[in-house]
Parts: structure tokens; sequence; C-alpha cells
């Protein structure tokens, strides 16, 4: 018997960026798309066209550099103007596909779109009609789905896929459902919608109660071949569900749920890795699959198992996932051949330039530690990706600080008028760092939030500092990596501010106008 193949429908790019304060650059969302291309998804949504001339950007760049796999698709409400958008930012697709949707629940359409259900209907079948004209690979999404009236559901999928729609998606956009319940409403639908035999049935479910990934599953066992998910379950709110934990859940339990996916699941952990930097979202230790414990075993019974025969607790390899158990430590005597060949066991394929620039990096940074760690190279090749045109760089800095005196931090920064240096006292070192970086660039600087946490362990951890800064509604971030965690946070500051310049441009009361 074949084993039905389930589409993974990757919304990091779309519903992903919808995460609260996660706001993605547009070469950013190209390379979390080159990273999804080979992960091997089966669509991208790479956007939300009208939403703003950046998201047009994206899904266009998108459309055009992503060749030879997966669907590139753009949501559009149900109207004319947001399927235009789409339609021309999906231009350069090879297999362009329009995701539509209108709610269909009766608090959405009564309080939100203020329409009645006819209305819904008719507009749901123009909207389908109207995205076909130019594609052939339509969605339609009844948003707030398990919300909705189950039979009025069948009605508009009946009529959506008459009029061309080629997939239908059926939104938990609350994360209301369970399990039972969401496998039940999928059964529903094949047994209710006439022509469900000439479309797609996708689900895409929000981890409000925590029961996503679990309800994807139930919807999966009933009938649905389309799963809409994000890396490590970014999304609106609570998230969506998680790519990394539907995969693996049936890639592990194939015998159970009789299907399987295309996905490569050796890219899994780096793409989540690449996300979490370039997102500003870090990813919780315990988090299944991808969370920094998920293959680590503290007790003693546990590890007396996993000695003898790690599948006593382990139900995934590591390797599966793409994480390396190799034995060989990296440090100050390594060579370039094995700095390349750890680059290339860790899933990254990269110019030869870009290596040369990253073995400086690591040389420096086995200067300063005794052992370099993968979790240090990746950080090391991320920090390489979220590289952007400069306004300020760190060139110098020192920090006095004790407990019984006030922090004094002195900065010098480069700029394309030279340099400029200022020394600021703060309530502890970070915050003198911080105020002498903001006397340094000539104006205030917003800070929403400041996080530091080890990139590996140790007592010469290589450190992460993620900085949030905002700006006219905007939240920008900023990531520094260092030994000196002070130096990492420095960097961070400095980054934010960068970012903040190239989208809000530099305030009058600047001292400089900046390196670019
Ligand atoms: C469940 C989801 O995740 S849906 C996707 C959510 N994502 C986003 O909203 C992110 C991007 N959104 C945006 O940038 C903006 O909301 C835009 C550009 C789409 C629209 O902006 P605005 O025109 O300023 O409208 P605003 O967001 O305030 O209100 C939404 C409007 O769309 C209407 N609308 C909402 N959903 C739909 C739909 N599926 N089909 C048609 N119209 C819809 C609402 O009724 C409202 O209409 P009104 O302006 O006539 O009252
Ligand atoms: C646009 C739709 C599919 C959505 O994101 C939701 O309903 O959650
Ligand atoms: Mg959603």
């Amino acid at each position: 018997m074949d084993i039905p193949v389930i589409k993974i429908f990757d919304t990091t790019l779309r519903d992903g960026e919808q995460t609260p304060g996660v706001c993605l650059e547009v070469d950013e969302k190209l390379e979390i798309a080159q990273a999804l291309a080979k992960l091997r998804v089966d669509v991208i949504e790479a956007g939300f066209p009208i939403a703003s001339p950046g998201d047009f950007a994206a899904v266009s760049q998108v459309a055009a550099k992503i060749k030879g796999g997966p669907a590139i698709a753009g949501l559009a409400r149900a109207g004319q103007k947001d399927i235009d958008a789409a339609v021309n930012a999906l231009k350069q697709a090879e297999r362009p596909r329009i995701h539509t949707f209108i709610a269909t629940s009766d608090i959405h359409m009564e309080y939100k779109l203020k329409m009645s259900r006819e209305q819904v209907l008719a507009r749901a079948e123009e909207a389908v009609r109207y995205a076909r004209k130019f594609v052939e690979d339509v969605e339609f999404s009844a948003e707030d789905a398990s919300r909705s009236d189950w039979d009025f559901l069948c009605q508009i999928y009946t009529a959506v896929i008459d009029a061309g729609a080629s997939t239908i998606n059926v939104p938990d956009t609350v994360g209301y459902t369970s399990p039972s319940e969401f496998g039940a409403l999928i059964k529903y639908i094949r047994d209710h919608v006439p022509n469900i035999h000439r479309a797609a049935i996708s689900v895409h479910c929000h981890d409000d109660l925590g029961m996503s990934v679990a309800n994807s599953l139930a919807a999966i066992e009933n009938g649905a071949t389309q799963v809409e998910c994000a890396m490590n379950g970014l999304g609106e709110r609570a998230g969506n569900a998680s790519l990394e934990e539907i995969v693996m859940a049936l890639h592990t339990r194939k015998e159970f749920y009789k299907a399987e996916t295309r996905i490569d699941t050796t890219q899994i952990y780096r793409t989540s890795r690449l996300v979490s930097t370039l997102a500003g979202i870090s990813v919780p230790p315990n988090k299944a699959v991808v969370g920094e414990n998920a293959f680590a075993h503290e007790s003693g019974i546990h590890q007396h198992g996993v000695l003898n025969n790690s599948l006593t607790y382990e139900i995934m390899r590591p390797e599966t996932v793409g994480i390396s158990r190799n034995a060989i430590v990296l440090g100050k005597h390594s060579g370039r051949h094995a700095f390349e060949d750890r680059l290339k066991e860790l899933g990254f394929e990269l110019d030869s330039d870009t290596v040369n620039m990253l073995f400086v990096r690591f040389k420096e940074l086995a200067d300063r530690k005794k052992m370099v760690f993968d979790r240090d190279i990746e950080a090391l090749v991320n920090e390489k990706v979220s590289l952007k045109p400069e306004w300020y760089r760190l060139s110098y800095h020192h920090v006095v600080s004790g407990n019984q005196m006030l922090a004094t931090a002195t900065v010098r920064l480069e700029t394309s008028n030279g340099v400029v240096e200022h020394a600021s006292c703060g309530d502890g070192p970070v915050d003198a760092m911080f105020k002498a970086i903001e006397a340094a660039v000539g104006f205030k600087v917003s800070l929403q939030d400041y996080t530091i946490k080890a990139v590996t362990s140790g007592e010469d951890a290589l450190g992460e500092a993620i900085v949030w800064v905002e700006c006219d509604d905007r939240s920008f971030s900023g990531r520094g990596l260092s030994t000196d965690v002070i130096e990492a946070s420095a960097k961070a500051y400095v980054g934010a501010i960068n970012k903040m310049l190239a989208v809000c441009g530099v305030p009058e009361t600047s001292n400089e106008t900046g390196i670019r």
C-alpha cells in the first residue's frame, strides 16, 4: 500500500512574522526561504503582498529566487485589490499559489466583516474565480473554521471548489478546537462536500491551548493531506503548529500515522537556528525536537540506559534532525580542513570567501575560548547572515564597574566622518554602555527589550545578547555575540540602532551621518 505524502505548507514568513515584535527584512526572508527550500517544504507562504511595500518586495524576491522546488504562496483577502497585489508579487514564481481567505464564523461575520452568510459565500466564490484567471493553484481558507457552523462551512467549500480552488484550508484560527473534535470536523467535510475529491484538504492550527500539533495530527488521521505550520512554532499570539514537531511525529510514528512527508529532516535544526536568530526569538531549552535539552540526559538512570543503547531514552536520533554528536573538538589548534568539514556536517554550504571570513572569526574566537562547539559555529554563521550595512560600528569599549562605585563606560564608534567617542555613567555596566552609545550617536534610543544568554556552556561560553529598540511604532532587533557579555550587549545595541536607522532614517540630532 502506498503511504500518503502529507504536504508541508510553511508559513514562517507570513503567519510566523505575525509573532508580536518580529519584523523580517527582505534579505532575511530570502535567507529563510532558501533554508526552507533546502528543507524541502512543499509550499512557502512568503507574505501578504498588499500588507506593505516590504512584504510585497519579499514575496517578489522569494518568487524570483526560489526555483525548482516549493510552490510560492501569497496571501490575499477575498477582494480584487489584494489578489492583484498577490498576482503581481508572484509574477516570477515558477509555481505561484494564491491563498485567499474570508472568515466564516458568525462572530467574525457579524462583528468584523459586517456581512451576512450569503454575502460571505458570494465573496469567497468571486475571489476564487478571480484568482483562477491568473493562476491554476488557488487555496481558499475559511478563517475561524473551527468556530463556524459545519453545514455553512461545507456549503462554502463546495462553492469554492466549483469556482476552481484546488486546496481548501480549515483553520483553527484561535486555537479553540481539540483533537477529537477537529478530527471529526475533517471527516464531516469529507463526507458532506460532494466535490471534495477535486481539492486537497489543508489545516492551519494555532497553539492558544497548546494543542496545535495534536489537532493537526488528528486532522491527518482523518484525511487532511496538507498541514500549515511554522518553524519553531512562530506565529500570531501563541503561534502556529510547529513544523519540526509535526514532521518528526510523522517520521517517528510512520507505522501509526501511515503517512510521510518530503522533508529532509537533517535540515531541521539548522533551519530552526537560522529562524531563531533572524527573528530574534530564542528557542526554549525544553522545546521538542530543536530545544537545547531535546537530546540531553541529566539523570544517572537515563545516562546509564543511553550509554548502553541510546534508544532506551531517545525516540529520535539527534543526527536525524541535524544535531551532530561529533566528538572532534575544535579549538585554537584546529586547521581549515577540520573547520570546513564541520561546517559541511552542520549543513552549511558556503562559498570560499565566506568560509575564509568565518575561519578568521573562528580563530579569533578560539583564542578566547578553550573549545569551540557546534553551537558557537552556528552562531558565527548566523551572525554572518544577519550582517547589515552599518551606520555605526563599535571599534572600542571600556567599562569600569563594581559593587561600591558608579559604573562608567567609554565607547568609540566608527562612522563615515571618522570616529566619535563618549563616556557615560549608568546603573550597572550594561546601562552605562548603552548610555555611552546613545551619547555617541547623539539621539535618544527607545529600548524595548534586552536579553542575554550563553550560547554554549562553560566559563568561557559565547554570550548572545538580543536587543530590541523602537521607532515609529516599529521594533528592530540587534544581536551581538562575544565571550565578553558587555561587548555582546554593545554590539547588539549598535546593531539594533543600525537596523532602525535603515528604516526610520537618521534623526536630525545625530552626531554623525554614519557609515554605509
Ligand atoms: C487570521 C490571519 O492571520 S489573517 C492575516 C492577518 N495578517 C495581517 O493582518 C497582517 C497584514 N495586515 C495589514 O497590513 C492590514 O491589516 C491590511 C493592509 C491587510 C489592511 O489594512 P487596512 O485597510 O488599514 O484595514 P484594517 O486592517 O484596519 O481592517 C481590515 C479590513 O479588512 C476587512 N477584511 C478582513 N478580512 C477580510 C477578508 N478575508 N476578506 C475581505 N475583507 C476582509 C475588514 O472587514 C476590514 O475592512 P474595512 O476597512 O472595510 O472595515
Ligand atoms: C489566513 C488564515 C489561514 C490564518 O492565518 C488563520 O486563520 O489563522
Ligand atoms: Mg493563522
